[in-house]
């Protein structure tokens, strides 16, 4: 930090368990990406290249080796790993992850149609290679997922061998854990933080009153995903009570009581 601020609430360092920020690239330049470290790979600790923007972005290998010379993990959005296996090419995929140096890969089914077994059994033949996220929930919005489902889901994708489960949401923050609107499908989320521990979980929460509600909720390291390049930043002070949104929310437990009203 630039300078000495009191009553911070505490971030948990780098590697983070949990309290990370997963950052969606969705075809940046090489520069782009090393504007974007030079301001805040301090504050990012894993980057998705959103959905199948690998098959097309130029430089991969050499845009990778940015990333990797900041210590900040990459892998490939779901959708390429659906795109593999409905065209019967996951070995393909296996060996894509080790000819770009992967150590990390998602699994998911927002797009295509996978029993469990299946999927359950993606991610334990993936997780013997990288490390595996797999993500719950479909990007159609009129597929409405019940919140026992999500649980079976995410218990058994856990037990499978993924290290994390994403909620999913999609790049605009409309569809499962959001209603169309954006708004959080409260009583899901409650519901499934009673059977699955919140730092199992990645939040996908590409809006900022989506970030702020997370962050009320669950504290400063709550993980959360699909924040844009240019959040990064402002989503750190939104963590550390620095930003209107939750400046009043931490200051109480931060014992600096009685500022809270808004005065
Ligand atoms: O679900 C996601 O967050 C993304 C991006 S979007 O759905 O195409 O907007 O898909 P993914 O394949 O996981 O990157």
């Amino acid at each position: 930090m630039n300078y000495t601020l009191s009553h911070i609430p505490e971030r948990t360092t780098k590697p983070r368990d949990h309290g990370l920020t997963m950052v969606m690239d969705k075809g940046l330049s090489i520069r782009q990406v090393e504007d974007f470290l030079s301001t805040s790979a301090a504050y990012v600790d894993i980057v998705k290249l959103g959905w199948a923007t690998s098959f097309v972005t130029p430089n991969l290998k050499e845009k990778l080796q940015v990333y990797k010379e900041a210590g900040i993990p990459v892998y490939f959005g779901g959708t390429l790993f659906e795109a593999f296996v409905v065209r019967k090419q996951f070995d393909d995929y296996r060996r894509l992850l080790d000819v770009y140096g992967l150590e990390f890969a998602e699994v998911s089914d927002g797009s295509i149609e996978m029993n469990l077994d299946d999927k359950c059994n993606y991610i334990s033949q993936l997780a013997k290679q990288v490390t595996v996220l797999s993500e719950v929930g479909s990007k159609d919005e009129a597929k409405i997922i019940p919140p026992y489902k999500w649980i079976q889901l995410m218990k058994a994708e856990l037990e499978a061998g993924a290290w994390k489960v994403i909620g999913e949401a999609r790049e605009g923050g409309t569809v499962g854990l959001f209603r169309s609107s954006g708004e959080v499908r409260q009583g899901l989320v409650e519901e499934i933080l009673t059977q699955i521990p919140f730092e199992k979980i990645i939040w996908e929460a590409p809006q900022k009153e989506q970030q702020v509600w997370f962050v009320k909720l669950l504290g400063a390291n709550v993980n959360l995903g699909n924040i844009s390049p240019n959040e990064a930043i402002p989503l750190e002070t939104i963590r550390l009570g620095l930003r209107g949104d939750t400046f009043t929310h931490f200051l109480d437990g931060l014992g600096l009581n009685g500022f809270g009203s808004g005065h």
